[in-house]
Formats: structure tokens, C-alpha cells, sequence
């Protein structure tokens, strides 16, 4: 518990002061009550009558104020244009506005003679001014802020992610608001309908100037206090302590709400609990649930040869060749690859992905401009890692291929079926499992699987036992009455793949989907996710930053780097000719760029590396030297034999590498800048090293890979 914090006195006696101030006029009210006859008083017909027009006025005011006031919260919070601080100031003005001044204006707005109230009154023949509707208009225009205002801060704090995941799963704007917005930012909203009710209900200046004071029309509770005091003060306290404690009511139960910050909970705990819960299938152990689509066989590595590699062009580039691998792969020949669904004939589209018999076949032809801009061809059944640093455009490819981001757009966007570039994010049939999962918190583990079939108009019902068979093959049906909440890292993981596949996509999006996880959770996800994406026949793309991940979940690996494609190879392709210092530093090997020249590489440092490619790239190409550090040697002294590359270096660092240790080995002047090289520890006890030793390093000219850049 916190100690409790003397304040001092300089401070304590003004604020006590203070409190006295605001709570003297209260506890004269309560004091001054009429207590004796309260009951009596408070039920006499006139004031019934005004309880009654009160309440009427305000819970009209109130759905007023709901009806405008939440889009223009939503504009507020979500769009972006040009004078919004201006319409903010506009929204919250009434809130600062002397009330009979708002009155004064509403004449001018919707008086006989106002801008409006003329129109209404010569065209309509209705009349606002000194009518219970138009008490309901003053009502509305002093309370309707307190709304917009408390559920803007709700919404600002409700991540978009949210909207766009179920755009994702097939949702439109309308159905995304109503079914994910509105019930997670509800605490912020029912504050903020409490506040403009109970704005509404006490509301007095606007509404004796605009609607005046006639009982049974206009004379809501606060005007009737107001006559009452001339001949009746003892009435008028009883009927103040009403609406004094009906405000207090509202306060207290408001208590910590007023801007619901509390809808916005996290869509899962901290990554790592509960991984006794995981289940069996987590393992892999026998039983595991698999998709029922497809055969499940991956690409072998080295079965690639059917893709082009090497170049860094795209493997499926040019569609044929790769469909056909794609369809081969999952034991299909070319042949029964049969059109695709169109966005909008997913209804009947089986979960299994099959069409009359036929197995779908949805291969991702894509071409992406501006922030990111690459072409993208994959075959069917494939599993593409994108990988690259940070800020290199992964999310932006993903986001524009969904048409989430204004920053890129695919220009052309095809899955096996028409072109889909023009389509809104909802009827793209892109799936996307944000970073976090981005799981509906209000909603259970199996209400969120069935999200997706909900907005494809699928009965509930069927919704939910198609959802649930999802979950059970994804190993967390036991835990389909979970909330988000109640789910550990793993587990949401494996909901939110579940939610993403049955909403029966035909492109599969993945924004580290491991990332969250501890090691040995992540390693038994990665099994799961290697399992359930064996069946899909749509492309699924992976971001990620682990080479793990990349080389053991994918067919093919993405490389982008500055918004451009870099590589799109095979893994091992990758690997073995990285064709950036990035990707071959990600993956654990040394790189280093620079010039060909004279049998050798003149880094870009300023080093001098000999090499032994062959053929060796023409003098003067700009290519990468890559090294694995199992291939670079150090020595307590200066080698003997040559041709090697000998430079004398300092051990920075030492880190444990499986059962081997990594030096990383700083060079000096004409020497690479770092190289990192792999050692048994017994070698690394002869040699003493040790941050700060000196070494000396070699590597064989015929272990450098010399990669044309
Ligand atoms: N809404 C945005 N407005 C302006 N720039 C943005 C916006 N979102 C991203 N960027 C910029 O675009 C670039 C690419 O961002 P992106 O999020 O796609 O990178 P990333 O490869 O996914 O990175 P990370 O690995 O860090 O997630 C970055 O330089 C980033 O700062």
C-alpha cells in the first residue's frame, strides 16, 4: 500500500477550504429539505407532471444526442480532414456557452425566424420555439457534447486494429462499428450517454429561452424550481434535492468511467501463461488437429528446382509455372485448379476449400505501389516469409494488399479470380492476424472464430459449429467459452489463426505471429502453425524477424528492405546467396558489400578480401562476400600458408551458440570492421579468448560466397 502522503499545510488549508465550498450549498440542501412533507411535496400532480416532462425531455434528448452524436464522435476520432480542430471547438462550445446565450442562439437557428426555423415553420408548419420538442432541442444542444467528447476519448483509445481485423474477416463498416467498436468502447459510451442524460435533465437556461416556461409543455423539473422558489421555497429545495440526488446517482455510478479507457483491455495476458493449458496438439503429439484441406505436404527444400532461383526474381513469376508447383504439391495436378471464388460466392464456399468436388486453388498475383513497392506472384499452397529490417515496408505490404493504408495500394490484386484492387478491405477475402491476434475482447474464443462466417450471413448456429470444429482442429476447442482475457499467449494465438481461417480466406496474412511468444511456447506454436498452414490452399505470408521462423514455416522468403523487393528465393537460396548484408546477417552469416576486383572483393569499409568464385563476377560489379562463421578461423598468432585473408582483430563479445561459443572480433584499419566466427569452447580456453584479447583471424578464399548484388 502506498504511505499515506502528508500534504503540506500551505496547501491542505486551501483545498479544505475548497471542499467546504463546494459541499456548504449541498449540505444546505439537505439540511434545509422540507424532510417531513418531502414524500407529499414530491408527488403532488404539478410536480409529477414536470418529473415526467423532465424525464420525457431528456430521454429524447438523450437518443437525440445517441443518434448524432456517436458518428460525429466516431468522424472525430477516426477520419482525418481539414478544420477537425475547429468542428472539436464547435462540438464544445455549448458545453461553455452561458445557457441563455445557447437559448438566444437556437432562436437564431431554429426560432420562427431562424435560419432553419423559418423553413420549418413556412414549409412544415412546424414550430419549435415554446413546444416540448423544442425543449427537446435545448436539451439535446447543451448535452449532446458531453457525449460526443467522453466517447471520442473512448474511441481514441480503442486501437483501429480492432475494426480492421474484422474488416478483414469480412465485415463492412456498419457491421464492424456496431458489432466491434460500440461494444468495446461501451463503458465510455454509457458514461457519456449518463453525463448528456443528466446534462439534459437538469438543463434550464437554453430551455426557458428557447421553449420558455409552460407547465405540461416546457416546465421541465429545473424551470419549475425556478417558480417555485417565488412562492414556494420550501417546494423548491424538495425538488432540488431530487435532481441533486439524481446527479449524485449518476456520478457514482459513473465512478472511474468517464472516458471507459476500461473497454480497451487487452485482447490476451502476457505471453507465457497458463502453457499448461496448451494441449496436446501443441506438441505435435498424436491427434494434433489438422485443416481438412489439401493433403498437408510442404515443399520440401530442394524441391524447389521446379522454382526459378537465384536471380532474386519472384519464383512464380509469370503465374505458370508456379500455380503448377503450387497445385503439385498439394497432389493436384494443374488441371483441377478450377476458378476460384469470387469475393462475393463465398457463401457457399466450403471451409475445405473445395467447389464442386475441385480443390480451390487461390494463387496471389500482386503488384503494390507507393510507400512499398514490389510485384508478388505466388503459387498456391505456398507459405512466403517476409522478413527485412525494421521500417522496411512488411506492414505496409500487408496493409496495402488489405487496403488498409493510404500509404501503398495494390494496383493489381489477384487470387485465382477477378482482379479485387477496387475492393473495399471486407470483401477482399484477405485474412489478417495482426501482430497481437487483435481477438474481440467482449467476445468469446468461439464468437470470435465464428466472427467472420457471422458477416458472410451464415446462420448462427451453423456459425458457431462450423467455428468450433476451427478451434478443435486448432487444438483450443476446450477453451471455446474462454474470453481473450482468459487465454494465454499461445492459446490466442492459435484463436485468432482459427478466426482468420474460418472466415474461409483466400490469402492468409500474418504479422509475427510468434513474436510474442517465449521460446518454448514459440516453438510449440510454430509446430502448430506449420501443421494447420500445410492445408490451406491459399497463400499465407508470414512477417517475421527470426530466421527460425522464416526458414522452418516457408516455402519462399520475401527480403524487403526500403519499401523494395530485395529477394524472393527459397530459404535455402537465401541462405546460401543472401543478396544483402541484412538478410545474411539475420540468418547468422557474415556479409560484407563492395566492388569485384582483380579475384578478389574491395569492401566497402575499405578491406580487401580474396576470394576464389567461380565464375567470378566481372571486375568492377558491385556483389556481396558472405562467410559463415563456422568457416572463419581464429588464431593465437599470425597464420602460416596461404591464399587467406589474414587481418589481426580485438574479441568484443562471446555468446553461447548451441553447444559452440560466437566471437565477435573487431578489425582494425584495411581489415572487415566485425567478423563473427564459430568456435568450440575448447578451442576458445587454448586460444584465451576474451572480451578484449587480441586474435588473429583467417578465412580461405574458397569459403567466401561471392554474391552479385
Ligand atoms: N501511418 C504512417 N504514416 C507515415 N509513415 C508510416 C506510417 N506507418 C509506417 N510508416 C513508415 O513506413 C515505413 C515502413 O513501415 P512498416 O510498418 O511497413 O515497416 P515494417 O517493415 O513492418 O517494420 P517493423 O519490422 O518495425 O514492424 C517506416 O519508415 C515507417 O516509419
Amino acid at each position: 500500500m502506498t504511505p499515506l502522503r502528508r500534504a503540506p499545510l500551505a496547501l491542505a488549508a486551501p483545498a479544505l477550504l475548497a471542499v467546504a465550498f463546494l459541499l456548504l450549498p449541498l449540505a444546505g440542501v439537505l439540511v434545509q429539505a422540507p424532510w417531513g412533507t418531502l414524500g407529499e411535496r414530491l408527488t403532488a400532480p404539478d410536480v409529477r407532471e414536470a418529473l415526467g416532462l423532465s424525464l420525457a425531455v431528456s430521454g429524447w434528448a438523450l437518443a437525440l444526442s445517441l443518434l448524432l452524436g456517436v458518428p460525429l464522435a466516431w468522424v472525430l476520432a477516426r477520419v482525418d480532414f481539414p478544420g477537425k480542430a475547429l468542428l472539436r471547438v464547435v462540438v464544445m462550445l455549448p458545453m461553455v456557452l452561458p445557457p441563455t446565450v445557447a437559448g438566444v442562439a437556437l432562436l437564431q437557428g431554429f426560432g420562427r425566424r431562424g435560419l432553419l426555423g423559418g423553413v420549418l415553420a413556412g414549409s412544415f408548419g412546424v414550430t419549435l420555439p415554446f413546444s416540448t420538442a423544442g425543449a427537446v432541442v435545448a436539451a439535446a444542444f447543451v448535452a449532446m457534447p458531453f457525449l460526443v467528447i467522453s466517447l471520442e476519448g473512448a474511441l481514441a483509445g480503442l486501437h483501429p486494429r480492432y475494426e480492421e481485423t474484422a474488416a478483414s474477416l469480412g465485415a463492412g463498416p456498419l457491421r464492424a462499428f456496431l458489432t466491434v467498436t460500440v461494444p468495446m468502447v461501451g463503458p465510455g459510451l454509457v458514461a457519456g450517454a449518463a453525463l448528456c442524460w443528466a446534462r439534459a435533465l437538469g438543463e434550464f437556461g437554453a430551455t426557458i429561452t428557447f421553449a420558455g416556461n409552460l407547465p405540461g409543455t416546457t416546465q421541465t423539473l429545473p424551470l419549475q424550481v425556478y417558480l417555485l422558489l417565488q412562492n414556494d421555497p420550501e417546494g423548491a429545495v424538495a425538488v432540488s434535492l431530487l435532481l441533486l440526488v439524481t446527479a449524485a446517482a449518476v456520478l457514482i455510478a459513473l465512478r472511474g468511467r468517464w472516458l471507459g479507457h476500461a473497454a480497451v483491455r487487452e485482447a490476451r495476458p502476457a505471453p507465457g501463461g497458463a502453457e499448461n493449458e496448451e494441449g496436446p496438439e501443441a506438441a505435435g503429439a498424436p491427434g494434433a488437429g489438422r485443416l481438412r484441406w489439401g493433403t498437408g505436404a510442404r515443399l520440401r527444400r530442394g524441391m524447389g528446382a521446379r522454382l526459378r532461383r537465384g536471380d532474386g526474381a519472384p519464383p512464380g513469376k509469370g503465374g505458370g509455372r508456379g500455380a503448377e508447383a503450387g497445385a503439385a504439391r498439394r497432389g493436384a495436378g494443374p488441371g483441377v485448379t478450377g476458378p476460384a471464388l469470387g469475393p462475393d460466392e463465398g457463401g457457399d464456399g466450403a471451409p475445405d476449400g473445395r467447389r464442386g468436388g475441385a480443390p480451390a486453388s487461390w494463387p496471389l498475383s500482386a503488384a503494390v505501389r507507393g510507400a512499398t513497392a514490389l510485384d508478388l506472384d505466388v503459387p498456391a499452397g505456398t507459405t512466403v516469409a517476409v522478413v527485412g529490417p525494421n521500417g522496411a515496408g512488411k506492414s505496409t505490404l500487408l496493409r496495402a494488399l488489405l487496403g488498409l493504408t493510404p500509404r501503398a495500394a495494390a494496383t493489381r490484386l489477384r487470387l485465382g479470380g477477378p482482379e479485387l484492387s477496387g475492393l473495399p478491405p471486407h470483401r477482399r477475402g484477405i485474412a489478417w492476424v495482426p501482430q497481437d491476434g487483435a481477438l474481440f475482447p467482449h467476445l468469446t474464443a468461439l464468437a470470435n472464430t465464428a466472427y467472420g462466417l457471422r458477416a458472410r450471413g451464415v446462420p448462427r448456429a451453423a456459425a458457431r459449429a462450423e467455428a468450433y470444429g476451427w478451434l478443435e482442429r486448432l487444438g483450443v476447442g476446450a477453451l471455446a467459452y474462454r474470453r481473450p482475457g482468459q487465454l494465454s499467449g499461445g492459446q490466442a494465438q492459435r484463436v485468432a489463426l482459427a478466426r482468420a481461417l474460418a472466415a474461409r480466406p483466400r490469402l492468409l496474412l500474418l504479422d509475427e505471429p510468434l513474436a510474442a511468444l517465449d521460446q518454448t511456447t514459440r516453438a510449440r506454436v510454430r509446430h502448430a502453425l506449420r501443421q494447420h498452414l500445410a492445408g490451406f490452399p491459399g497463400v499465407s505470408l508470414i512477417v517475421t524477424h527470426d530466421p527460425v521462423e522464416a526458414v522452418s514455416l516457408a516455402d519462399l522468403v520475401l527480403v524487403v528492405e526500403e519499401g523494395r523487393l530485395v529477394q524472393y528465393a527459397e530459404p535455402a537460396e537465401v541462405a546460401r546467396h543472401p543478396r544483402s548484408p541484412w538478410v545474411a546477417r539475420m540468418l547468422g552469416r557474415n556479409a560484407w558489400p563492395g566492388t569485384v576486383r582483380d579475384g578478389g572483393l574491395d569492401t566497402a569499409g575499405g578491406a580487401r578480401l580474396v576470394t576464389a568464385a567461380d565464375p567470378a563476377p566481372a571486375d568492377g560489379a558491385a556483389a556481396l562476400a558472405v562467410v559463415s562463421p563456422e568457416a572463419v578461423s581464429l588464431h593465437a598468432a599470425r597464420p602460416s600458408g596461404s591464399p587467406r585473408n589474414v587481418w589481426p582483430g580485438t574479441v568484443r563479445e562471446l555468446a553461447a551458440y548451441g553447444a559452440r561459443l560466437r566471437v565477435l572480433v573487431a578489425g582494425g584499419a584495411g581489415a572487415p570492421a566485425e567478423v563473427v566466427a564459430e568456435v568450440t569452447p575448447a578451442a576458445a580456453a587454448d586460444l584465451g579468448l576474451a572480451e578484449g584479447a587480441g586474435v588473429w583471424v583467417s578465412v580461405k578464399a574458397t569459403e567466401i560466397t561471392v554474391v552479385p548484388l
